[in-house]
């Protein structure tokens, strides 16, 4: 539990700071100029790409240890052997770092890049879309605006990129035994072979149901913390 908590503090930080210095070098104006003057979708679609992109590559290795721990389940299920392959984030870290080098760390991250890139951008545009409408001229949005805005923002980011994550917890399991996939493309092409094009939505309505509170209170808070230290 500790371990999502500290990876999702590190990446939103990462997403977030590169979002704002990015739309900050695109428009040359500051947080609190861009009300009277708000940045164009074009400068927010690519600022929230570059966050996502650079967000993708600090989440790469968290994200790989998270699955192959969440997708731990055999050791329940096999009565002879009582130890678990991975004993917590840690050993799972040295673990494949012994079996599998410093690559295996990053199995999946293009497909990770490939599902955080666009989506990112397309996260910050349905969250000023959405504030800009429902907002006066000129004024801050209200906390619930924010609230709101941001967890549409989530659904609409998670709607997009659950084809690429199912690639990417795919890409992520496999080296566990061996090797499955030749890469990426051979991933998604024997995936829509076996299983249809079902295969690309897979897990989609629980990531949406989750999405919008997470985002929610993302938004809440970076707008708060935006506010207090101007
Ligand atoms: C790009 N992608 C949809 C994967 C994530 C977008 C939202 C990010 C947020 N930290 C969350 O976990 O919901």
């Amino acid at each position: 539990m500790s371990f999502p908590i500290a990876s999702v503090a590190l990446v939103n930080s990462v997403l977030f700071g590169v979002y704002s210095n990015t739309l900050l070098a695109l428009t040359a104006t500051s947080h609190q100029e861009r009300r009277a003057q708000p940045p164009s979708y074009t400068n927010i679609f690519i600022a929230g790409c570059t966050g996502g992109l650079l967000q993708a590559y600090c989440l790469a290795p968290f994200d790989l240890i998270k699955v192959r721990l969440q997708n731990q389940t055999e050791p329940r299920m096999q009565i002879a052997s009582s130890m678990p392959r991975y004993r917590g984030p840690v050993h799972c870290a040295s673990s494949i770092l012994r079996e599998e080098g410093p690559q295996g760390l990053f199995r999946g991250s293009w497909a990770l890049v490939l599902r955080d890139t666009p989506t990112l951008g397309i996260y910050f545009v349905t969250y000023e879309g959405l504030c800009r409408q429902y907002t006066p001229e000129g004024q801050n949005p209200s906390s619930a605006t924010v609230l709101v805005a941001g967890g549409f923002a989530g659904i609409a980011s998670w709607i997009t990129a659950t084809p690429f994550d199912v690639i990417k917890s795919r890409m992520q399991m496999d080296g566990l035994k061996g090797r499955k996939y030749g890469g990426m493309l051979d991933c998604m092409a024997s995936s829509f072979r076996q299983e249809g094009i079902g295969v690309f939505f897979k897990g989609m309505t629980l990531n949406s149901a989750r999405a919008f509170p997470v985002n929610a209170a993302t938004f809440l808070s970076y707008e708060y913390l935006l506010r207090l230290w101007r």
